[in-house]
């Protein structure tokens, strides 16, 4: 019988050739990916790439159909989901599609900590609505606190989204596509929330997906480049973010440059082409 490691109580994931396969296709994999603790990793890829499906993995929302996934030292399959889940922190578009627009946005923040979401009890603890004043208020949404999420910019949305991610204080916080459907402005500011809190010593390990280099904060360190499922590149993100990986990830010559500790991408112009005659 083949032993099976423990799992190392200094890595938040600790994924080895995971796999995710559903009716006979490969959603993404395999993988092999480790997440320390004071890391904040972007994984970026084309449409398809399989950058949702191994968030959900991290999320501990599936498991993998072949491979071995650690989760928070713990063994996803062996432990009991319901416990970890709290210890992670979420923001996706699936879970702000199931938000009611008449929910007040205390209450969204606030439910995080009992693990519903909406309204829990008549009444909180001041401990609660305090914790939940403190980390909107991180992401810049502290006015937002009595507004209804229906009646919320997508900006502030996303916003009230990662404040409410936060509440827990989770070990691990996971974002995917936080910037997804903002105009510049609202990038921009959400950049810069995310810049502070990457640059906060005691903000938790972070994952963030996204499809473009633009939306990456300064502060990130790590990089996990995916093509059809596959790893293309990993590690650092100096070392990932390269215009030779990018082009190789996105199927066409990419020029990227750097500018105040941004990425900035665009396709590599050819001169002559694509001009009529
Ligand atoms: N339940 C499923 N059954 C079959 N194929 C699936 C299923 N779920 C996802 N896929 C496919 O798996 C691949 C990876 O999907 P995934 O959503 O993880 O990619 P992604 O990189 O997040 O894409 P996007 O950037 O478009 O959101 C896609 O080709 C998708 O169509």
């Amino acid at each position: 019988m083949v032993a099976v490691p423990e799992p190392d109580p200094d890595l938040l994931i600790d994924f080895a050739d995971v796999l995710i396969r559903r009716s006979g296709v490969t959603l993404v994999g395999p993988v092999t990916w480790q997440v320390e603790l004071d890391e904040k990793w972007v994984v970026l890829g084309p449409n398809g790439a399989g950058k949702t499906s191994l968030l959900r993995m991290a999320a501990a929302e599936v498991h993998p159909t072949s491979g071995r996934a650690h989760l928070l030292g713990e063994v996803l399959g062996r432990v009991d989901v319901q416990e970890l889940r709290p210890r992670i922190g979420l923001s996706s578009s699936a879970l702000a599609s199931r938000v009611p627009p008449d929910e007040k946005v205390s209450d969204l923040v606030i439910s995080a900590g009992y693990g519903v979401l909406g309204r829990w009890r008549e009444k909180y603890e001041k401990v609660d609505v305090t914790r939940a004043v403190d980390t909107l208020e991180s992401l810049g949404a502290e006015h937002l606190a009595d507004r209804t999420y229906g009646t919320l910019s997508e900006g502030e949305r996303k916003r009230v989204l990662i404040a409410r991610a936060l509440m827990t204080d989770p070990e691990l916080l996971l974002l995917d596509e936080p910037a997804a459907g903002l105009d510049l402005g609202g990038r921009e500011e959400l950049v810069a929330r995310l810049t502070d809190l990457a640059e906060d010593p005691d903000s938790p390990a972070t994952v963030l997906v996204t499809h473009h280099v633009e939306e990456i904060p300064p502060g990130f360190t790590h990089g996990l480049l995916l093509k059809e499922g596959e790893v293309v590149a990993q590690g650092l993100l100096e070392d990932v973010l390269t215009s030779e990986n990018l082009s190789a990830a996105f199927s066409q010559s990419i020029s990227l440059d750097r500018v105040d500790g941004r990425y900035f991408a665009r396709r590599t112009r050819v001169p002559g082409r694509h001009r009529s005659r």
